[in-house]
């Protein structure tokens, strides 16, 4: 991890929207890497998404506990091999239970999905709202390896006013609240800038959330 001079602050992006810089020690980042490899395999592995208008998304994907689509939740890869959805670890539920709780100091019912989504060079996320879900339970997001550009916006549209975070291997996202339902994306992964010690070429992000089902 490089020696910052001045630590980065965590901050409050938007009433409920908190990023944490470096929520995550190296050798935590190892072992939740070491964790996506095993589920990045199939069955019901890293896939290739793709959205109703016929375009692809750009970051693949693999889920946990819920296997979303485009746009809904299902218990098996519908839009894949058809496995049934790898099982959400309850280290990784506790995790993001302990991630609310120091980053909004509130407790939250058990989390049941996560969404595993690796980027390379090319690869970035449009604006969207996580609103598939049928709880208002604040959204985990984990980084991993390379820096990217993360855009956080408003609730209205996918447009200004936004705020772009620069979410490092390590740091936490966690976004509840008044921020729920807030657009948000990726415009921007900046190649080869993860810790050289981790061994992750482009970025890996842990997104996980309550269904409320
Ligand atoms: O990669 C990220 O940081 C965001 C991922 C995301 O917004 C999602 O999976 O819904
Ligand atoms: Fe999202």
């Amino acid at each position: 991890m490089d020696a910052e001079l001045f630590p980065r602050p965590r901050t409050t992006i938007a009433p409920g929207a908190v990023h944490v810089p470096d929520w995550l020690d190296a050798d935590r980042q190892r072992e939740l890497l070491t964790a996506c490899r095993e589920w990045a395999r199939p069955p019901a592995g890293l896939r290739t998404v793709r959205t109703p208008g016929g375009g692809t998304m750009t970051a693949r994907q693999v889920c946990l506990g819920w296997h979303w689509y485009p746009y809904g939740y299902a218990r098996t890869v519908v839009d894949g091999d058809g496995a049934p959805v790898k099982p959400l670890p309850d280290w990784l539920g506790e995790l993001a239970r302990r991630a609310v709780r120091d980053a909004l100091g509130t407790g939250t019912p058990p989390y049941d999905i996560a969404l595993i989504n690796f980027y390379d060079a090319d690869a970035r996320m449009g604006m969207h709202r996580d609103s598939d879900e049928e709880s208002d339970a604040p959204v985990v997001s984990l980084s991993l390896g390379d820096t990217c550009v993360f855009r956080f916006g408003n609730t209205e549209t996918r447009a200004r006013p936004y705020t772009d975070v620069e979410l490092r291997s390590g740091d936490l996202f966690v976004f509840g609240g008044a921020s729920r339902l807030a657009y948000h994306g990726v415009p921007r992964v900046h190649p080869g800038t993860g810790p050289p010690e981790l061994g992750l070429a482009g970025r890996l992000n842990v997104t996980l959330r309550v269904s409320g089902r």
